[in-house]
């Protein structure tokens, strides 16, 4: 019981995948259980896709599988041109929290861990967030570094809601999942089999690993 009298229930840990750009590697994401599957629609990447390509790859999907859009300091018009494809927006770079809810659609903010980070002021700043997404910090890299940061720098209160990001793998997200106890993880290199393709057995590995830790933490 929670001091509000409400009881906290257990939840499975949610998963996202990220950085998609072949159908194949969607689908196969799919099968192996993600919750959620990324597009990164920023050119920088070397997973990036295009607006075009974004409504292909998202072409009847199953349902129930949200499709989220990564920007990292768009145009307005580079997000309006995508919406139609997007569930969820997740921003990456320095977007305001007015520039993040200006599309009506749910979104994240990730924040990069950088030492001095003061966590409890953004978590203020983007208190309109569907969800933080937390990742590590690289100099003059906005994500995707496969890069940890230090768990323990995450506040036990904050954790059932976060999305956990950064350096993730199929060997360490079952200790993440334990030692911080995320809503979801979100992997992009942990799965990739070459520059932007995916691997189908290293995302089922992730996949299982997920499932194994919440086998072992939640009621059965
Ligand atoms: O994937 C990218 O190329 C990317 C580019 C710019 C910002 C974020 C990006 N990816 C996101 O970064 C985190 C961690 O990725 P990784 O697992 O460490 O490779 C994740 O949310 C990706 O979606």
């Amino acid at each position: 019981m929670t001091d509000s009298g409400k009881s906290v229930v257990a939840q499975r840990t949610r998963l996202k995948i990220c950085g998609l750009t072949r159908r194949t590697d969607i689908d196969a994401a799919i099968a192996a259980g993600a919750d959620a599957i990324g597009f990164v629609l920023w050119e920088g990447s070397r997973r990036a896709v295009t607006a075009e390509q974004l409504a292909r790859l998202t072409n009847r999907l199953p349902p129930f599988v949200s499709r989220v859009g990564l920007f990292v300091n768009a145009s307005a018009q580079q997000v309006e041109q995508c919406l139609p494809w997007l569930d969820v927006l997740q921003f990456h770079g320095d977007e305001s929290p007015l520039d993040c809810a200006t599309f009506g659609v749910p979104w994240f903010k990730a924040l990069r861990m950088k030492q001095g980070l003061d966590l409890a002021e953004q978590v203020e700043r983007y208190a309109q967030a569907n969800a933080l997404l937390l990742d590590a910090w690289v100099p003059d890299m906005p994500g995707g570094t496969g890069q940890r940061f230090d768990w323990q720098r995450i506040p036990a209160a904050l954790a059932p809601s976060i999305i956990l990001a950064g350096g993730l793998t199929a060997d360490n997200v079952g200790a993440a999942i334990h030692q911080v106890g995320p809503y979801a993880v979100d992997v992009s290199g942990g799965v990739e089999s070459g520059p932007g393709t995916k691997s189908v057995a290293a995302m089922q590995a992730f996949a299982n690993a997920v499932r194994q830790a919440d086998a072992t933490r939640l009621p059965a």
